[in-house]
C-alpha cells in the first residue's frame, strides 16, 4: 500500500457519522491544532504495537492473560510522578499475583497515557435547574460546572498529547529502569502492608516470589525478563480528529498505525458498524479492542470481526465484554459460541465495571465490589463451560485509597463514598480492592 492510498483509507471515516464528538465552536482553531499535531513525533512506535499484537495473539490462543487497567479518565492536573507511580505499582502488584498464583504469563496494558476522553450518556448535565454541556474528559472541556469550562476547546488536544508524552516517558523509565525489577516485589508494597489485609496477603506471596528468585539465582538463572517489564499503553479512540492526526504510515510496512498508543479500543457507544469509529479502527494496524455490551447480537459480533479482522489474525481484535453481573451468564455464551464456530481467534476480556454502575442515594456513581467479582466469575464460568479461554480483565482502578466503589476486603460502605471520591467520571477500584480482585481472579484462573 503506498502512502496516498493509506491516506485515503485513513480519511475514509470522515464521511461517516461519528458519535460522541465535541461540538467545537471554532473549527478553524481545531484545524490549526490538528495540523500541528500531525507534525509531532509519534508517542509509540509501530514495532511496539506489533509486539503487543503478538502478545495478544498468545492471549487469544489461551497461552497468556491480559491485565488492562487504569483510570476511568486521566486528568491533566494528575500528571505527576506520585500518581503515575501509584497506578503502575498497583498494576505491577496485580500482575505479580496473577503470574505467580495463577502461573500464567500476564500481558500488562495500562488505561494510561491517552485516556482523557469520555463518551457520555447525556449531552447535558443539570444541577439545581441549570443545564450545561456534559464534561467529556480533559481532552475536550473542563469538569468545573461553569458555562465557560464546558465549552469544547481544541487546545486541550495539544495538552492531551503533551500529558500523554510525559506520562509515557515516566512509565517507560519505571518499567525499564529498575523500578519494575521483580526484586522490588516487596518495595511496591511497603507503604501498604501494615494498613491492609490484602497488603499482608500480598506480602506473603512476595516472600514466596523472593524465595523462588533466590533459588533460581543460586542455580545460575537470572533472566533479563526479571529486571524490567513489558508494559503497554491503551486508551479509547474516541476523538477521531486527535487519533487521525496521530495516525502515520509505518515506513517498514507502508501500513497505517495510530501512534497515540499501542492499543486503542472502540467504546460501547461508538461501535456502530456503519459509523466513523469502526471505519477508523479498520484503517489502522494496531491491536484494537471493541467494548461489547448487553445489546450485542452474535451477528453484530461476526460483522465486527469481518470489518476489523478480515484476515482472522490472532492478536488483532479483542472483545471486551461488559454485560453486567446479572446478565453475563445468559448473554455471553451465544456470542462466544458463534464467534468460535466462525473460526475467528479473538481475545475475550471481561470488563466487570461498566455493566455494574449505579447511583447511590448520596448521588455518587458507584459499583459494588461483589458485582464486579460476580461478573468476572460469570465470565470464567461461561468460558469454562464452552471450553474457551477467559483471556483477561479490563478494570478501572487507581493506586490511591479512594472511596468510589463499595465493598472489598477493607469494606467501603455507601456512607463512606464522600470521603475520597476523586474520579473525574466513573468509580474506580482502589488499591486494596484491586489486589483483592487479583487474588480472586488468580484463584478462578487456577480453578
Ligand atoms: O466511562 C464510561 C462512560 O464515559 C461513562 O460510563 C458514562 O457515564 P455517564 O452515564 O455518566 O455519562
Ligand atoms: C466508556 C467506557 O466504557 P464503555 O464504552 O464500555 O461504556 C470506558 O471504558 O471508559
Amino acid at each position: 500500500m503506498n502512502a496516498d492510498s493509506s491516506f485515503s483509507i485513513a480519511s475514509s471515516w470522515r464521511d461517516l457519522p461519528a458519535a460522541q464528538q465535541p461540538d467545537y465552536p471554532d473549527l478553524e482553531a481545531l484545524r490549526a491544532v490538528t495540523s500541528e499535531l500531525e507534525g509531532y513525533p509519534p508517542l509509540v512506535f509501530a514495532g511496539e504495537a506489533d509486539q503487543l499484537r503478538a502478545r495478544l495473539a498468545s492471549v487469544a490462543r489461551g497461552e497468556a492473560f491480559l491485565l488492562q487497567g487504569g483510570d476511568c479518565a486521566e486528568a491533566f492536573d494528575q500528571v505527576s510522578a506520585d500518581q503515575i507511580r501509584a497506578k503502575l505499582k498497583t498494576l505491577l502488584q496485580m500482575s505479580a499475583v496473577l503470574t505467580y498464583a495463577a502461573a500464567v504469563p500476564v500481558v500488562k496494558v495500562g488505561r494510561i497515557a491517552g485516556q482523557y476522553s469520555k463518551p457520555r450518556s447525556k449531552p447535558t448535565e443539570t444541577r439545581d435547574g441549570v443545564s450545561l454541556p456534559s464534561y467529556r474528559g480533559d481532552s475536550v472541556n473542563g469538569p468545573e460546572f461553569t458555562a465557560e469550562a464546558r465549552i469544547p476547546d481544541p487546545e486541550r488536544l495539544r495538552r492531551m498529547y503533551h500529558a500523554s508524552a510525559a506520562t509515557l516517558n515516566l512509565v517507560r523509565g519505571f518499567t525499564t529502569g529498575g523500578y519494575a525489577d521483580l526484586r522490588q516485589v516487596h518495595a511496591w508494597n511497603q507503604d501498604f502492608v501494615r494498613t491492609s489485609a490484602s497488603g499482608q496477603r500480598y506480602e506473603a506471596l512476595a516472600r514466596e516470589i523472593d524465595n523462588a528468585l533466590n533459588f533460581m539465582k543460586a542455580c545460575g538463572a537470572d533472566p533479563a525478563e526479571f529486571h524490567s517489564v513489558e508494559f503497554y499503553a491503551s486508551h479509547e479512540a474516541l476523538l477521531l480528529d486527535y487519533e487521525a492526526a496521530l495516525t502515520r504510515v509505518d515506513s517498514r510496512s507502508g501500513r497505517l498505525y495510530d501512534v497515540s498508543g499501542h492499543m486503542v479500543w472502540i467504546g460501547e457507544r461508538t461501535r456502530q458498524l456503519d459509523g466513523a469509529h469502526i471505519a477508523f479502527a479498520a484503517s489502522i494496524s494496531n491491536p484494537v479492542g471493541v467494548k461489547i455490551g448487553p445489546t450485542t447480537t452474535p451477528e453484530e459480533a461476526l460483522a465486527l470481526i469481518d470489518r476489523l479482522d478480515p484476515e482472522r489474525e490472532a492478536g488483532r481484535l479483542t472483545f471486551i465484554t461488559r454485560m453486567g453481573a446479572d446478565r453475563i451468564r445468559d448473554l455471553l455464551p451465544p456470542l462466544v459460541e458463534r464467534v468460535t464456530a466462525s473460526g475467528a481467534q479473538v481475545a475475550w476480556v471481561c470488563d466487570p465495571m461498566h455493566g455494574n454502575t449505579f447511583e447511590a442515594a448520596s448521588g455518587h456513581k458507584t459499583r459494588r465490589f461483589d458485582d464486579v467479582l460476580d461478573e468476572v466469575k460469570g465470565f470464567f464460568e461461561v468460558h469454562k463451560g464452552l471450553g474457551t479461554h477467559p483471556g483477561g480483565i479490563h478494570v478501572e482502578l487507581t493506586g490511591d485509597d479512594v472511596t468510589e466503589c463499595v465493598g472489598g476486603g477493607n469494606e467501603i460502605l455507601v456512607d463512606d463514598l464522600h470521603q475520597r471520591y476523586e474520579t473525574a467520571c466513573d468509580p474506580r477500584l482502589n488499591r486494596s480492592q484491586s489486589l483483592d480482585l487479583a487474588f480472586l481472579v488468580a484463584e478462578m484462573y487456577r480453578g
